[in-house]
């Protein structure tokens, strides 16, 4: 009897029971008068349960195994009825296929702010985890795809450069994602930044897929998306992953929180059209690329390269196998953007081969996980009633000067404890 039969017989009502209770992680001793076949396959099982094997050991004799399941969608996954069981199924086997429209209906179901939407979402998502888990394997830990974040000021050339250097990509093979973070459509209520009529000839590439930022939500909330979307494009088949955003403000800070290289595009001229560019960017960018450098704006453009070098040789030391660098590129003649995508590999392996690339994910997913409690719990605080209440009346307080905002705080701090 194999484990799917043993589930179905006598343990599948006994999982589905452990299920119900709190804890999250389960140690199991599997007994069994014959032999259990080979470890990989029997994961499936677990995961069409919602479950994740995360240990599983074959004792000498062949006949006992200890499994660590982890359950992480049982809370969604038991609730769903058949049509949305169903639904979700769909979604995520059109997905793995390789369906573009499969791939959009995923990703507009995470950006959905309806409550059950988010919960079979979190379903879906975690299906995908679990598939991108068990291809890493087959793959001996190799990521599923590159994710680079292309950050530059407004004008400096993005969309021109992301349809050169996506053709030339998906020419070689390569699938690719364009997916946008700008949180300016979350007020303006439109999307500029991966605006398909940017990139005209790539958004007819059938191997380009090219996803606008949502137009609502705040900084946060189109972070978190873009997290999942990433993934659901790496569940997709798309093994580079560009994700676009202006060098003004927040975003692209919370950019390089998500990919694996991040990619600075500026204007061969300093002064007003570099305003907008924050400092800091530099400083966490790892190829700095002067764009437009063809015709009379070559000059500028070396100039500006030598600039940028001598500036980054003053930056602190970020990795132990890679130096940010500065290549010099035109959209328009194709000038320096090979050259610049074997940077990208050679970052991209080199980072691989040290480990940095699976420590900083690891970062990554950390700081992804703290961003979702820090805006969950302010939601939770701010739609508190008696918190509600309250608001107005201390902050008029505050303002008028007889309450120190310390000592507001306080008092609403106090008041969501005892809440309860
Ligand atoms: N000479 C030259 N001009 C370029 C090159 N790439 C872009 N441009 C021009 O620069 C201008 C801005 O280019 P875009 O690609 O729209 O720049 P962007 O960064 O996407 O700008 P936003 O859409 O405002 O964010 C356009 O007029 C382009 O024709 C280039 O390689 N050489």
């Amino acid at each position: 009897m194999n484990i799917p039969m043993l589930l179905q017989h006598s343990h599948q009502h006994f999982l589905k029971g452990l299920l119900r209770t709190p804890f999250r992680r389960y140690h199991f001793i599997f007994h069994s008068s014959t032999h259990l076949g080979s470890g990989i396959p029997c994961a499936r099982p677990f995961n069409s349960l919602g479950l994740h094997c995360t240990k599983w050991m074959l004792l000498s004799n062949g006949l006992k195994r200890k499994l660590c399941v982890q359950t992480t969608l049982k809370e969604h996954s038991e609730e769903l009825s058949d049509k949305e069981q169903r639904f979700v199924d769909k979604i995520y086997s059109g997905l793995i296929q390789g369906h573009r429209a499969c791939l959009a209906e995923a990703i507009t179901l995470v950006e959905s702010t309806h409550k059950r939407k988010k919960e079979l979402a979190q379903v879906l998502l975690q299906k995908v985890l679990v598939y991108h888990r068990e291809q890493e394997q087959i793959n001996k830990g190799k990521p599923l795809a590159f994710r680079v974040g292309l950050s530059g000021p407004p004008g400096a050339g993005k969309s021109t450069f992301i349809e050169y250097f996506g053709k030339m990509l998906t020419e070689r093979g390569h699938k690719l994602s364009v997916l946008a973070v700008d949180p300016s459509s979350c007020t303006s209520g439109g999307s500029l930044l991966g605006d398909k009529t940017r990139m005209i000839e790539l958004s007819r590439d059938m191997n380009a897929y090219i996803r606008p930022s949502p137009t609502s939500g705040t900084l946060g909330g189109v972070t978190r998306t873009t997290n999942e979307a990433i993934l659901l494009c790496e569940g997709g088949g798309y093994d580079i992953i560009l994700v676009e955003t202006v060098g003004v403000g927040q975003a692209e800070f919370a950019v390089a929180d998500m990919v694996d290289m991040l990619v600075l595009l500026l204007p061969p001229a300093g002064g007003d059209e570099l305003q907008g560019i924050k400092r800091g960017i530099i400083e966490v960018a790892d190829l700095v690329a002067v764009t437009k450098s063809d015709g009379d704006l070559i000059v500028p453009a070396r100039k500006m390269q030598a600039e940028y070098v001598s500036a980054l040789k003053l930056l602190r030391k970020r990795s132990q196998v890679w130096r940010p660098k500065v290549v010099r590129i035109s959209a328009r003649s194709g000038e320096g953007i090979t050259e610049m995508w074997d940077k990208m590999k050679e970052f991209r392996d080199l980072m691989l081969a040290s480990g940095e690339l699976t420590a900083k994910r690891q970062r990554q997913l950390k700081v992804w996980m703290w961003n979702l409690i820090q805006e969950g719990v302010l939601e939770h605080f701010r739609t508190h009633p008696t918190i509600q209440e309250q608001i107005p009346v201390l902050e008029k307080k505050v303002l008028s000067g007889a309450l120190s905002p310390g000592l507001a705080a306080d008092v609403l701090l106090k008041t969501f404890k005892s809440r309860d």
